[in-house]
């Protein structure tokens, strides 16, 4: 009994829901994602390395993709022992830009504000640094994140595509 109540102090703590949901938790188990690649780099595996891996469509950002990519980040973000994360793509691609079949079937206002670009957003929260080593074309979307929020470790040319921002590395 007094065994027991030495642990009571600890047990809210216990109790308490852990940041991050159930596939994070997957994700720290070394689970594996379907449209991207994890891992841990460097001698004291301290660089969060994630490659976008959706070769068939150029790494176009579907839904699933954006949610891994996401779920990835914040368990990088948590993970103590990592100190910055590299993103990059295939060698032909970083990114296609957004899934525009997916985006088919959604109104304008569903793909501009309720779906993925809401959820891409969400990745500018990261504080540790983000490195993106992008290769090939980065298309509009695709492109927006290396831009704005990572800096980008190659050297990108542009290239005008029909109605969309092309860079291509
Ligand atoms: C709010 C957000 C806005 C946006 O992000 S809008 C921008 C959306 N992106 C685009 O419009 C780019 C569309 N893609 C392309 O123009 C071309 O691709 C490239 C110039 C990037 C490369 O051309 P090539 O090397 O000839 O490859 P390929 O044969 O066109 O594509 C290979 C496979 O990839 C699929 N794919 C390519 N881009 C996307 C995409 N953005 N969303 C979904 N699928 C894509 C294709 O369909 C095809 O697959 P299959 O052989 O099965 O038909």
């Amino acid at each position: 009994m007094a065994a027991l109540r030495s642990l009571l102090p600890c047990v809210p703590g216990l109790l308490r829901p852990r940041h991050g949901c159930a596939a994070l938790r997957t994700f720290a188990a070394g689970a594996k994602f379907e449209y991207i690649i994890t891992e841990k780099k460097g001698k004291a595996h301290n660089v969060g390395l994630i490659q976008l891996n959706r070769p068939k469509a150029l790494n176009a950002l579907c839904k699933g993709l954006i949610t891994e990519l996401s779920q990835a980040l914040q368990a990088f973000e948590e993970d103590r022992a990592v100190g910055a994360i590299v993103l990059t793509g295939g060698e032909k691609v970083f990114a296609a830009g957004a899934d525009i079949k997916e985006m088919q079937a959604l109104t304008f206002q569903e793909c501009s504000f309720t779906q993925f670009l809401r959820q891409l957003d969400q990745l500018s929260q990261v504080k540790k640094p983000i490195i993106a080593a992008v290769n090939g074309y980065a298309v509009s979307v695709g492109l927006r994140r290396p831009r704005t929020q990572f800096f980008t470790a190659s050297c990108l040319c542009m290239e005008r595509g029909t109605g969309s921002c092309f860079e291509k590395a």
